[in-house]
């Protein structure tokens, strides 16, 4: 790489024809291929909406995705990578967190509305500006699909933000899904001249096969558009990056089978941070699927209650469905229960809510697993923390994301002991336990200890979680230099 191209370069912007077409990962592949060129690039999506999230360093809160694709990038994630993010806690209302602080729910965010999210707007490009003076280059986001013709206006994602930023913007189209020359010649068509302005290129994603077989429809679609289909990228499977869209939790349903430690992650209405059990769906010696079907409870071995942005209403949910009977049974006849978070809560004795954080309902008796007594408070704890698991001698990375303090009843030992001198969690036996810990079964000891007595086999894999994920980065990075024009992207980064 010559010097001349490490030079300032222009934003770059990838966007979608509609939702799930590939756009985080191929934002997470391009910041490392600008890591691995020398620059310093920073991820950006102006606004995310999504139940899973993560933590800065200073305490703040964004999207997964982002924080992967920092991760990606080789640099600290920050909230400026995410300033709006809207996590749903009920089918009408979201909690809107602003610079990574929870600023209300949506009666909050109506207000922002009212003016076309203007102020909304102002606090997106003032969080793109700090972010732009600090890194090079920015790689940036949008949201769903660019031709939403009634929402456009209101839009603070898409091509609003391209405009401002003067990004090189890229569309990208699924021809997986079928109908790409439909949705990519519609998308461009549809656009003003500002926004076409934006556009650089086309990348076609998740093509099957050899990708020489699509040259005419290539030329094509350069005819109807205008514009350059700078790469064809591949249906990969053999690559993974977290994903944390709804859409990729759906291809995770799946069932138990014989042959391997059944692990079974309660599918519950408002799940956060599924992306919890990213390392263990990655163990060969698991099969981990996600349920809420009582049956397959039955039939697993570990059962784990995660996460929930509405922990009262899913407790009442898995009451109402017979999984809660279920995890009862599973815990009595001897199997592994584990709570996270909202799933810790869960286990234990009651759920109290005085503010109305989560709804009307001011108290829910939980699953009397744990001697534990949740309050959902009206402030949010957001922290990375660092921990030891148990006896465990290796220092432990987690973060918590969470409303509700648990109060310990009785002398319950704690599941970890963080650095800053708190104990977290209740541990009954090693067979049931809960944390507030996200990121908790990321830690080789935590997975050793809650596979033991269900298999001798030691993981296949050896390299840690952390190594594994940057090897799947560098693979990103490769898949997609061998598929994309980088030179001609490169040159529609040069002011
Ligand atoms: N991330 C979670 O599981 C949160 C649990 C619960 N809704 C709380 O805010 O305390």
């Amino acid at each position: 790489m010559t010097d001349s191209i490490r030079r300032p370069l222009r934003p770059i912007m990838f966007v979608g024809t509609g939702s799930d077409v590939g756009k985080s990962v191929i934002t997470a592949g391009f910041c490392r291929i600008f890591k691995q060129d020398g620059f310093q690039p920073a991820p950006f999506k102006a606004q995310n909406m999504s139940l899973n999230s993560y933590v800065t360093a200073e305490g703040l809160e964004l999207g997964r995705a982002q924080a992967v694709q920092a991760e990606a990038a080789g640099v600290p994630c920050l909230s400026d990578m995410n300033p709006v993010l809207l996590k749903p806690t009920s089918d009408r209302s979201s909690q809107v967190v602003l610079n990574g602080k929870p600023v209300g729910n949506q009666s909050a965010y109506e207000y922002f509305m009212a003016n076309d999210r203007r102020e909304l707007f102002e606090s997106v490009k003032q969080a793109f500006d700090r972010l732009s003076g600090n890194y090079n280059p920015v790689v940036m986001e949008g949201a769903g699909s660019i031709s939403e013709l009634n929402l456009k206006h209101r839009d603070i994602t898409n091509l609003r933000m391209a405009a401002y930023a003067g990004a090189a913007t890229y569309l990208i189209g699924d021809i997986d899904r079928g109908g790409v020359f439909g949705s990519v010649y519609g998308t461009i068509a549809l656009l003003t001249d500002e926004e076409k302005a934006c556009m650089k290129g086309i990348i076609i994603n998740k093509f099957r096969g050899d990708g020489r077989l699509f040259e005419d429809g290539k030329r094509m679609l350069e005819d109807l558009t205008g514009l350059p289909v700078v790469g064809i990228l591949p249906y990969f499977r053999d690559i993974h990056i977290e994903q944390e869209d709804s859409v990729s939790l759906e291809s995770k349903y799946r069932t138990s089978v014989t042959g391997k430690v059944n692990v079974a992650v309660i599918l519950l209405r408002r799940l956060s941070n599924f992306t919890d059990f990213d390392r263990l769906e990655n163990d060969e010696r698991v099969n981990l699927f996600f349920t809420i079907d009582p049956h397959e409870v039955a039939k697993a071995d570990i059962v784990i209650v995660p996460g929930s942005k509405n922990t009262i209403d899913d407790m009442l949910f898995i009451k109402n469905n017979g999984v809660a009977k279920a995890i009862l049974q599973a815990q009595k006849a001897g199997k592994t229960v584990i709570g996270i978070c909202g799933g810790y809560q869960m286990l234990g004795e009651m759920i109290l809510d005085p503010h109305h954080v989560e709804g009307t309902i001011e108290s829910m008796p939980g699953l009397g697993i744990l001697p534990v007594v949740t309050t959902l408070q009206a402030e949010k704890t957001t922290l990375q923390c660092q921990f030891r698991f148990r006896g465990s001698e290796s220092l432990a990375f987690g973060y918590e994301i969470h409303m509700g303090e648990t109060v310990v009843r009785g002398q319950a030992k704690p599941v970890a002991t963080l650095s800053d001198g708190r104990n977290d969690g209740c541990f009954l036996n090693d067979k049931t336990w809960g944390t507030y810990l996200h990121g908790i079964l990321d830690n080789d000891d935590v997975i050793a200890q809650i596979l033991q007595p269900y298999t001798s086999d030691l993981p296949d894999n050896q390299t840690s979680f952390q190594a594994f994920k940057e090897q799947q980065y560098d693979k990103l990075a490769d898949l997609i230099r061998s598929n994309v024009n980088m030179e001609l992207i490169y040159k529609t980064l040069r002011y």
